[in-house]
């Protein structure tokens, strides 16, 4: 046969699905429930025996948690819903024409909508047979990263036609990211009118007992900030905020440390949390609202909360590096 005789068969597309934590629907307690149901009902997130934990869970938890927490979001809530649903559908949105009329992008969350489930199935309906799976947490951990990538192949699990799927790596310590956060930092800091005595980085808390098990989220946190210090040519304060339950989790606290400072000397705090692709609830209600007040209410004198990279030019270039190089031999590079 000669090869002319062959019907022309499309190039198969390539899908990028964006990932993140996700978030309640609405910033009332029935939602707040509903998320916060699924989310700490996962195994990698609250390592406890379930026989154990889903009656603490359904009883104490669920109870109390979703009022509290519905207030909270509602202080940080805006006319795109919640901010970590709003950043991460335009981060996918500035990166939709990034690698050609033959890559889709598209976003899914670990836990609420768009399911991770949904938008695989979409992305294979369209046509990709490849897919970059990509969790946005530059420091791995399995309550985030694994957990996602569990939630992707599990979806495969019950597809007979299955994509094939690459994930992203952790990039805590990709001269991209360190760059991208170096840049952010500065530019923020020129934009203050004040100069801080200290600079706080702020990454989401663990379970102590997660660090002596071995998984690497405390170490990739802490070379985040060490090459973000040399980055800038200044100190920086290494600090664990969000402490959840009653187990020990790693310290120092952000919320201590921040009433700690002005006793020290130091008044003025800037405050940046590297560990977040996007602005959430953890960021601007934990740190930009209520860390101001305790850190204020202590004696300090000026406060800073410096955004995310969230989709500033800069995030976006360093995303569109980061997920180009994962493409490689996929896509023709741009
Ligand atoms: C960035 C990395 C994150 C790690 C690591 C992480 C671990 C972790 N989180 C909880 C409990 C909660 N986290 C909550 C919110 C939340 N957590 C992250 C990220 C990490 N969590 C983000 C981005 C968000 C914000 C979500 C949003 O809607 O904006 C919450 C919900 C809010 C609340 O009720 O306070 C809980 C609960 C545990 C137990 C854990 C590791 C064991
Ligand atoms: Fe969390
Ligand atoms: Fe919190």
């Amino acid at each position: 046969m000669n090869p002319s005789d062959h019907p022309t068969i499309p190039a198969p597309r390539v899908g990028v699905l964006l990932v993140n934590l996700g978030t309640p629907d609405a910033a009332d307690a029935a939602s707040v429930r509903r998320y916060l149901a699924e989310f700490l009902s996962d195994p990698r997130v609250v390592e406890i025996p379930r026989l154990v934990w889903q009656p603490i869970l359904r009883g104490a938890v669920l109870t109390t948690r979703p009022k509290k927490s519905a207030h909270a979001y509602r202080q940080v809530w805006t006319e795109d819903g919640s901010p970590l649903a709003a950043i991460t559908r335009r981060q996918a949105l500035a990166l939709k024409d990034a690698f050609g009329p033959d890559v889709t992008v598209d976003y899914a969350m670990r836990y609420g909508r768009p399911a991770i489930v949904d938008r695989l199935r979409a992305l294979k309906d369209a046509g990709c047979e490849r897919i970059l799976f990509a969790p946005l947490y530059p420091q791995y951990c399995a309550a985030t990263t694994a957990t996602a990538n569990d939630k992707a192949f599990a979806a495969l699990a019950g597809m007979r036609w299955q994509p094939a799927l690459r994930t992203l790596p952790p990039y805590h310590d990709d001269p991209a990211y360190i760059d991208a956060l170096a840049t952010n930092v500065r530019a923020q800091l020129q934009q203050l009118d004040f100069a801080p005595d200290a600079i706080l980085a702020s990454f989401h808390g663990m379970p102590q007992r997660t660090l002596e098990l071995g998984d690497p989220y405390h170490c990739h946190c802490r070379k985040t900030a060490r090459l973000l210090s040399e980055a800038l040519g200044r100190e920086l304060t290494v600090t664990f905020q969000s402490r959840f339950g009653r187990a020990k989790w790693l310290e120092p606290a952000t919320d201590k440390v921040l009433e700690a400072l002005p006793a020290t000397g130091a008044r003025k705090v800037a405050i940046v949390a590297p560990g977040f692709s996007a602005d959430c609830l953890e960021t601007l209600e934990e740190l930009s609202i209520r860390g101001r007040e305790s850190f204020e209410a202590a004696g300090g004198t000026h406060f800073a909360y410096l955004p995310c990279l969230n989709d500033t030019p800069a995030g976006i270039v360093m995303l569109r590096g980061l997920l180009a190089r994962e493409l490689a031999g996929w896509v023709a590079p741009a």
